[in-house]
């Protein structure tokens, strides 16, 4: 419990109806979720405006509510608190009401188009190994320590990362690792947390439909390290081209990493296998089980946080050369006739080409590459001709399939595919909806040695449907697959 006054601390204040002197025992910002003596957070969103709900939370118990409009009709013995902007309150308001956890941990964020979860699980297994008790944050799992926590999205609303940061703080969690999705950045998810390092791995188009334009989801990015506290670390990727303008503005501490321009923190790969990296890592020579070159940036971002956060040198490579691959990015299965089986979760243009690219490197001269991959719907559609005609460059045969079609026609997201192939491209593609099924004619159409990539979905256990989340697995269909396979 606490009184409304004391929570509103930095919520920008323009006009007051009634006493903030009232004990809130809650913050919601959903109507429906609203309970006796909770406070409600009129935030306008992207499908409604949370301050037509304002009556709903009080018939359903609020006592106050946060909003950037006053309703015309004020209802007696309620408060009413007009805001500059009710979103960015909330995060204020979340911070002071679970007395700010994020100061009393060491808090890392990751931001990057690609490489967020890979670098945050990567993290929390590292430390965890060091014998630090840490949490995670992430598109897959939310972590106390091990305990395992449903994550819905990449990054929770505010007020749930106060109550999971708080939770982690009960546990005696030292650190906590999180991804900050540019959506979370700009709706003010993770506003108001201490972070003491914030990761940037790197920018490519994705989530143009909610952004706009790429200079917009740049500048959603560049917001967690403007906002970075001065105390902070900002650990950049020397070698993106965008890496100079995220930290333009910042007040934190630069330190870069890179594996070609000049960084604090560099590496070079020696040699890179399906069974993994051979690396000189600030000129000591390392291997990992981890594949590709994206991944050698990922662990460039985790030996830098390792190091600005003070870990031992030494104790910090020799926990990087036992980590373990994340699951759902570049997993890998063998047949029992020797067929390779990628199951990748590469949803962007980057993801897909660095992927590939790294099959590429690997795959001997005569085997083929097939390449099973479909793209979201309700979802950036700029991103489908591009992706096909990626698959299509490095791919000898193309399976255009589903991802979660969610709302869309999944012929029709195909179709958008297809506008990015050439006749050569055309050629090679072979269109069918079904995810299994197209699982199911690569691995007929394979042969010993070939290499099938299953792109889009890595660890997703489902297909989105309509709103419904079916049971979906890549790994389990081919597996099934490949145990067919003599
Ligand atoms: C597009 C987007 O980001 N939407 C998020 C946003 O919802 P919204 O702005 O659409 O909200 P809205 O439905 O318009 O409602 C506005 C307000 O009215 C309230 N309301 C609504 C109905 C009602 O009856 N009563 C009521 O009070 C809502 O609670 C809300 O506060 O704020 C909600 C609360 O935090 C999020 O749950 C929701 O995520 C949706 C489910 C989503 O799919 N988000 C995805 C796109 C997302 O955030 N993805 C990123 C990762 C992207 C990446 O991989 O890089 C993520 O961080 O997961
Ligand atoms: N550092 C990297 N650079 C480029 N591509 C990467 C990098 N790390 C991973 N990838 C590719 O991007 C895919 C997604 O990786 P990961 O899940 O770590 O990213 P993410 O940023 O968390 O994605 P999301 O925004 O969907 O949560 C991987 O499956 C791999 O194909
Ligand atoms: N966090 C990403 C996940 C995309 C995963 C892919 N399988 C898809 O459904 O497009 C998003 O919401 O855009
Ligand atoms: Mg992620």
């Amino acid at each position: 419990m606490k009184l409304l006054k004391d929570i509103l601390y930095k919520a920008r204040i323009e006009e007051v109806v009634g006493s903030t002197n009232v004990a809130i025992e809650n913050i919601v910002f959903d109507s429906r979720e609203a309970v006796e003596f909770s406070v409600f957070v009129a935030v306008r969103g992207t499908q409604v405006d949370g301050h037509d709900f304002i009556d709903k939370a009080i018939e359903n118990g609020s006592i106050a509510v946060v909003c950037e409009q006053l309703p015309s009709e004020p209802i007696e013995n309620i408060t009413y608190v007009r805001v500059k902007d009710s979103a960015e309150a909330l995060a204020y308001m979340a911070s002071n009401f679970y007395d700010h956890p994020s100061k009393k941990l060491k808090l890392v964020a990751v931001t990057g188009t690609n490489g967020k979860t890979s670098v945050v699980t990567l993290l929390h297994q590292l430390f965890t190994d060091l014998g630090k008790k840490s949490g995670l944050l992430s598109t897959v799992v939310n972590k106390i320590g091990t305990k395992e926590i449903e994550a819905s999205l990449t990054t929770p609303d505010t007020v749930q990362i106060n109550q999971l940061l708080q939770q982690m703080v009960d546990e005696g969690c030292e650190y906590a690792f999180m991804e900050a999705s540019s959506h979370a950045i700009v709706q003010h998810r993770t506003t108001g947390l201490d972070f003491d390092v914030a990761v940037f791995t790197n920018i490519s188009r994705d989530h143009l439909d909610y952004h706009g334009s790429f200079n917009n989801y740049i500048a959603a990015k560049k917001m967690l390290f403007d906002n970075l506290p001065q105390h902070a670390h900002a650990l950049i990727n020397n070698d993106d081209r965008h890496a100079e303008v995220m930290v333009q503005n910042t007040k934190a501490k630069v330190e870069t990493f890179a594996l070609k321009s000049l960084a604090n923190f560099k590496a070079k790969i020696l040699e890179n296998q399906l069974t993994g990296l051979q690396l000189i890592l600030d000129e000591k020579e390392l291997f990992t089980k981890l594949v590709g070159r994206f991944n050698a940036y990922n662990l460039l971002a985790v030996y830098g946080t390792g190091m600005v956060l003070g870990v031992d040198q030494l104790e910090l490579m020799t926990a990087i050369s036992s980590l373990n691959p994340v699951d759902g990015r570049f997993q890998h299965i063998q047949s029992p006739n020797g067929v390779t089986g990628i199951v990748d979760y590469a949803h962007t243009p980057d993801a897909l080409e660095n992927v590939l690219s790294t099959i590429q490197g690997i795959r001997g001269g005569n085997e083929s590459v097939i390449v099973v991959v479909g793209c979201g719907g309700d979802r950036d559609a700029g991103k489908r001709p591009e992706m096909a005609q990626i698959a299509a460059k490095y791919g000898d045969r193309v399976l255009l399939t589903s991802d979660n079609p969610r709302t869309e026609d999944p012929d029709a997201i195909i179709e958008d595919m297809k506008k990015g192939l050439d006749p050569v491209g055309l050629k090679k593609a072979l269109t069918i909806t079904s995810r299994e099924e197209a699982i199911k004619t690569a691995c007929a159409l394979s042969q010993p040695g070939d290499i099938i990539l299953i792109a889009g979905k890595g660890h997703e256990t489902y297909q989105e449907v309509n709103g419904v989340r079916h049971h979906f697995d890549d790994l389990e269909v081919l597996n099934e697959q490949f145990n067919e396979l003599k």
